[in-house]
């Protein structure tokens, strides 16, 4: 079996980055390069030349993700240099017609994205039919963070006699099992371009698809996969992935002899009143969060070192009072966290008052049963629950762009002159 085509895709928005990414990606084993769409969308047809011009003989592939104007797109990266011009399936008719008219004039090759397509098989003969050279089994960036895989869409296509691409947050492992499951092209963008090292990991994907194997999946509990996935990432990657918002505030004592990852057990409290609290240890299973609001008093406290103790026990993740806390001489000696917004020596009355496993406001947001919780020596972040596989993915995603950029940063870059700061100020 013949191995498949690497092609790897420039997914960033600078033109200088992308060269040195492309440059790195090539010397681990890339055989194709991809002006990625927030690439081409950010510099233009500019990224084309300037990746022609760096590479004259490499084979180019402008993901223009054409929805209209098919042959004025097609001209475009042509001219610039393209040898292949990614058009969306979905598109009507008409576009893909004028695109391959202009394909053919300009002598590059389409590529046909089949994100959002229905019915793919269907959909791949009709484009066949119209003379579309490649089908690229695609899930799109935003829809990998919902769980899509295109290892399924490229399943459907696998027995069509086409050119097959297979694209969508692949990585070795998955590159493989595209290869080993027949597809011609493996398209690969984070997993190459965001790694510190470019030149190793395309060499460990090159080396993946040309060995290709199943391997075996092991099935583990979607809460499990969040854990995983929050696992790897930091509390302000967390926020960066909610677009900066889910942060508590006002959490300045702080214990955190390691990081907090948990579903939110909730508690409305009144006044240092302890009672809830404590019979809330007892609701929790271990991993979770005790999250309690004392209804903003920091002059009394509901929570102290045997109420940690206790839930230390049940293995419990951490605890978060909106209100103070006290015997911190004793809780600093447990291996359990503890946020809260103050530090006093004196408890209230266990008169029982409020609510376990209701909504509560705790610094500054929401808080749900069973939703997540990050905390680490930054803060706490909450995740709202019905969002919390994609957010845990899109933190991922954040924390292996910074990997990259450390890694430009250590070569001498700054923050500033390497995203081109200036340039992303609001006009
Ligand atoms: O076309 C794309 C996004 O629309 C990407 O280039 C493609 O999905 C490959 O990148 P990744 O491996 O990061 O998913």
């Amino acid at each position: 079996m013949q191995s498949p085509i690497l092609q790897v895709a420039l997914d960033v928005t600078e033109l200088t980055r992308a060269q040195k990414i492309a440059e790195e990606a090539l010397a681990g084993g890339a055989d194709w390069i991809e002006i990625g769409t927030p690439l081409v969308k950010s510099e233009g047809m500019q990224a084309v030349r300037a990746l022609r011009a760096q590479f004259p003989t490499t084979t180019l592939v402008a993901d223009l993700k054409t929805a209209d104007t098919g042959g004025m797109e097609v001209e475009m990266a042509a001219k610039a240099g393209a040898n292949i011009v990614c058009v969306l399936a979905n598109t009507d008719n008409a576009v893909i017609i004028d695109a391959l008219r202009g394909a053919s004039l300009y002598g590059v090759q389409i590529m046909a994205d089949m994100m959002n397509v229905e019915d793919v098989v269907t959909r791949a003969k009709e484009l066949a039919d119209l003379g579309v050279q490649i089908i690229n089994a695609h899930v799109g960036i935003d829809q990998q963070m919902e769980g899509k895989d295109p290892l399924d869409i490229l399943d459907k296509l696998g027995d069509l006699p086409l050119e097959i691409a297979v694209a969508g947050g692949l990585n070795a492992e998955t590159a493989s099992k595209a290869a080993a499951r027949g597809a011609d092209i493996v398209i690969v963008g984070g997993s190459i371009i965001k790694a510190a090292d470019v030149t190793k990991a395309a060499r460990n994907v090159r080396d993946a698809i040309d060995h290709p194997a199943e391997g075996t999946t092991v099935k583990t509990s979607l809460d499990d996969t969040i854990r995983e996935l929050l696992e790897q990432v930091s509390a302000p990657n967390v926020t960066d992935a909610l677009y900066r918002k889910g942060a508590m505030s006002g959490l300045t004592v702080q214990y955190v002899p390691k990081k907090m990852i948990g579903k939110a057990v909730t508690v409305q409290t009144f006044g240092g009143d302890w009672s809830k609290p404590v019979q809330a240890i007892d609701e929790c299973i271990p991993g979770d969060v005790l999250v309690i609001s004392n209804d903003k008093r920091t002059d009394i406290a509901p929570w102290g070192e045997l109420a940690t103790r206790s839930a230390e026990n049940k293995g419990v993740a951490g605890i978060i009072i909106d209100g103070a806390v006290r015997d911190w001489d004793d809780i600093v000696t447990l291996e359990t966290p503890v946020y809260a917004t103050g530090i006093q020596p004196n408890a209230g009355e266990p008169k029982g008052f409020g609510e376990i496993n209701a909504d509560i406001s705790c610094c500054g947001q929401t808080v749900r049963p069973g939703d997540w919780l990050i905390g680490d020596q930054s803060g706490v972040v909450v995740i709202p629950r019905e969002r919390a596989y994609e957010v845990a993915r899109r933190a991922v995603e954040v924390q292996k762009t910074e990997v990259r950029i450390r890694e430009e940063i250590r070569r001498g870059g700054t923050l500033g002159s390497l995203s081109q700061l200036l340039r992303w100020e609001k006009k």
